[in-house]
């Protein structure tokens, strides 16, 4: 096990803009950590930098207590497994699960027994004879781990493995990839766009927009305190609701703060109720299960907000939203920063 430290990273790929801006993360050993950010923020070019597949302009890479800046990428005791799985498509699952080892020179009845090893843990031992061309997604992307995990990196780094695979594979993938990380104790980094992702899987994550790093944090931290309104916007679904409360008159805030409630700081109801309250009007309610999702026009713009289903035997047209003050966020809606200690009870 390995822990990774990027001190200040820049980054620019040849006559291109810079792309990373100086980027500083502290990875414990065997700690699962997801990057998240929206496409193009250079998530995937972080992680071609830990494994050496391009080299930083600026900046130091220390992997295990070593200096990496100039290590090859077979000398970091590092595995990568890529979105597109890179599978060799004439090979068996065994002959994929074991080829690393065959570079490194081990034997083949040595070879064969690791992945056979690797191929139980994965749930693959009925498919060791078959080409990736005869399973299915979520097979195919076992298969890549297998050989991740044959090699007995000490570190994982994964670029968005799951992109490829539906919904519900998805899901149960993310349990399996959670369940082998407690079983390895490797390090993981875990490169998604996909928000859910990142709060169910990882340790700690690392938000990146545009090149800059935004905030790295449990994700409760990140939930609970996002840095600013981009962080809390990302995170969460349906997403936060940015309340230019100071426009309303008189105005429960003061001027220059925008309110985040997140949907479930806000109470639908049906009749006026006491406390802070918005007249609503809904434009669309979404049935999602237990609850109802409402998307809502107000005098503070749009709000979602969401209510258990039983409460309402009918889509409600017109509603209140109670606002639970004592969960708002406060920023400033200049910088968009977090406004520490002032959330306000009304
Ligand atoms: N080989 C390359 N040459 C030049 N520019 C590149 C190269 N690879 C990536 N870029 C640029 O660097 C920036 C960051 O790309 P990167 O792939 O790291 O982002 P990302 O966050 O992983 O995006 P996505 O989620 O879409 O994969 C983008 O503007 C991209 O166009």
């Amino acid at each position: 096990m390995s822990g990774i430290t990027l001190h200040d990273i820049r980054k620019a790929y040849p006559g291109g803009p810079e792309v990373l801006h100086g980027v500083s993360l502290d990875i414990r050993a065997g700690e699962f950590v997801v990057v998240v950010g929206p496409s193009g923020c250079g998530k995937s070019t972080l992680l071609r930098l830990i494994a050496g597949l391009e080299r930083c302009d600026r900046g130091e890479i220390v992997i295990g207590g070593r200096r990496a800046n100039d290590l090859a990428p077979q000398n970091r005791d590092i595995a990568m497994i890529f979105q597109n799985y890179a599978l060799y498509p004439h090979m068996t699952v065994r002959q994929n699960i074991a080829f690393g080892l065959e570079l490194r020179g081990m034997p083949k009845a040595e070879r064969n027994a690791r992945a056979e090893a690797v191929a139980r843990t994965l749930q693959l031992e009925a498919y060791l004879d078959r080409k990736p061309g005869a399973l299915s997604g979520g097979q195919r992307q076992r298969v890549a781990m297998g050989r991740a995990m044959a090699r007995n990196a000490s570190t994982f780094l994964m670029d968005e493995p799951l992109s490829n695979l539906d919904n519900a594979l998805r899901v149960a993938m993310r349990t399996e990839i959670k369940e082998l990380h407690r079983a390895l104790g490797a390090t993981i980094v875990y490169v998604t766009h996909d928000q859910t992702e990142a709060l169910s899987l990882a340790d700690r994550i690392a938000v990146l927009k545009d090149g800059h790093l935004l905030q790295f944090g449990t994700p409760a931290e990140i939930y609970d305190t996002p840095a600013d309104m981009f962080v809390a916007g990302f995170l969460g679904t349906p997403a936060m609701n940015f309340l230019p409360l100071d426009r309303l008159s008189p105005s429960p805030v003061p001027p220059g703060r925008t309110i985040g409630l997140r949907p479930e700081a806000i109470r639908v109801h049906a009749d006026e109720p006491s406390g802070l309250a918005l007249p609503a009007k809904v434009l669309l309610s979404e049935m999602n299960g237990a609850e109802l999702i409402l998307h809502c026009e107000t005098d503070a713009g749009r709000v979602t907000a969401i209510a258990p289903r039983h409460e309402f035997s009918f889509h409600p047209a017109r509603v209140w939203l109670g606002c639970d003050m004592s969960r708002a966020h406060v920023f400033d809606s200049r910088t968009g920063l977090r406004l520490e200690h002032a959330a306000m009870e009304v």
